[in-house]
């Protein structure tokens, strides 16, 4: 679809891309002359996701890590990468998520979620900002958010508010940087099946419902990798130069459909939520057993 050179001499950082939805933006962006930098929090992850984005891509990538949630992990990797050369593109992608019934959420679950969400968007623009800004250099932020950002979603209360929260971002800073040069916006998929999404949304079979289904997307499927790669690399390009400010959808139609988020999860028994939960947790204890930093 695209020139395989569309993105030449572009340098575009996607957090959270050893994994999902961002390994893959990562391969298109690579694959169409950009030198692509992911991050994360696990060394191994990757280092595996490295070798996979320059195999499939023939392209240059390199990964650094680095916790959203810690603005000065942001900073040195930042200060880090700026060493080589400055960034031309930004994705924040890094999500965190779970289902759970919001009565049961803590603070520091709550908090968890928040932080990698909202704060680590906000972090990682502005780091990138404000060096674009000081330089004079031009700059394109885009922001991996989800329909509940005009819909809302019953038991992922806390992702459906802090990337409500970037959306608000998006249109504020494509405002306040637009006169820099700076061009902000994001996409709203719905259902493109990861291993850690899936782990974290659909851990049972009674959590099958809506946000992760496809049965009811009006294009009666899943989204594909390829799909979303297409979006990415034209709203990176210099071809998108007169778009700022929106959050486009890329999700078949789901949420105009209306099931695209979980309400239908109302049914589930407070016995059927404790082993959603214990399903979640074993995920994350997983993670969090090869977590670098
Ligand atoms: C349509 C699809 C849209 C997709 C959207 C996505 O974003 S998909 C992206 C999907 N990918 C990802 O999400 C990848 C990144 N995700 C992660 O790093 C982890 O999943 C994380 C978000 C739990 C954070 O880990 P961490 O090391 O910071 O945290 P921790 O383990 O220390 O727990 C913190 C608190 O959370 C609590 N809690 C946990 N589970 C449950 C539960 N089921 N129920 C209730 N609470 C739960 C836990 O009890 C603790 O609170 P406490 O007891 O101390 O008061
Ligand atoms: N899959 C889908 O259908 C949809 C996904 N999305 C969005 O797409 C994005 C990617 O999701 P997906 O690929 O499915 O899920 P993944 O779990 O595979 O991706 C999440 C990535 O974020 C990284 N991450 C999480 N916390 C941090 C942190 N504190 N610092 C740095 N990196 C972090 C993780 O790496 P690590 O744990 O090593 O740090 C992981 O690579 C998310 O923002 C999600 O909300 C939106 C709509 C639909």
């Amino acid at each position: 679809m695209f020139d395989a050179a569309v993105l030449q001499g572009k340098r575009i950082l996607v957090t959270g891309g050893g994994t999902g939805l961002g390994k893959e933006m990562a391969v298109g962006f690579a694959a169409h002359g950009a030198h692509v930098y992911i991050c994360g929090r696990r060394k191994e992850v990757l280092d595996l996701a490295v070798a996979e984005i320059r195999e499939r891509s023939r392209g240059q990538a390199d990964a650094l890590i680095a916790n959203v949630r810690d603005p000065d992990s942001i900073e040195a990797m930042m200060s880090a990468i700026w060493a080589d050369g400055p960034l031309t593109g930004l994705v924040n992608n890094a999500g965190a998520n779970f289902l759970a019934p919001t009565e049961s959420l803590s603070p520091r679950g709550y908090e968890a979620i928040r932080s990698t969400v909202m704060d680590g968007s906000f972090y990682a623009s502005v780091a990138c900002g404000k060096r674009w800004i000081a330089a004079g250099l031009p700059g394109v932020i885009i922001s991996n958010l989800v329909t509940w950002v005009w819909t809302g979603s019953a038991y992922v209360v806390p992702a459906a508010m802090a990337k409500a929260a970037v959306h608000a971002m998006t249109m504020s800073l494509a405002v306040e940087w637009g006169p820099k040069g700076i061009r902000v916006n994001a996409i709203a998929p719905g259902p493109f099946p990861t291993e850690g999404a899936w782990d974290k949304l659909n851990p049972l079979a009674e959590t099958g419902v809506g946000a992760t289904q496809a049965d009811e997307v009006p294009l009666r499927r899943f989204g594909k990798m390829d799909e979303l790669r297409n979006l990415l690399i034209f709203l990176m390009s210099d071809g998108c130069s007169y778009i700022t400010g929106d959050t486009i959808s890329i999700d078949g139609g789901h949420h105009l459909a209306a099931p695209s988020t979980f309400a239908g999860l109302a049914k589930l028994s407070p016995a059927d939520w404790q082993r959603a939960r214990e399903a979640i947790q074993a995920s994350v204890r997983k993670e969090k057993e090869t977590r670098s930093i």
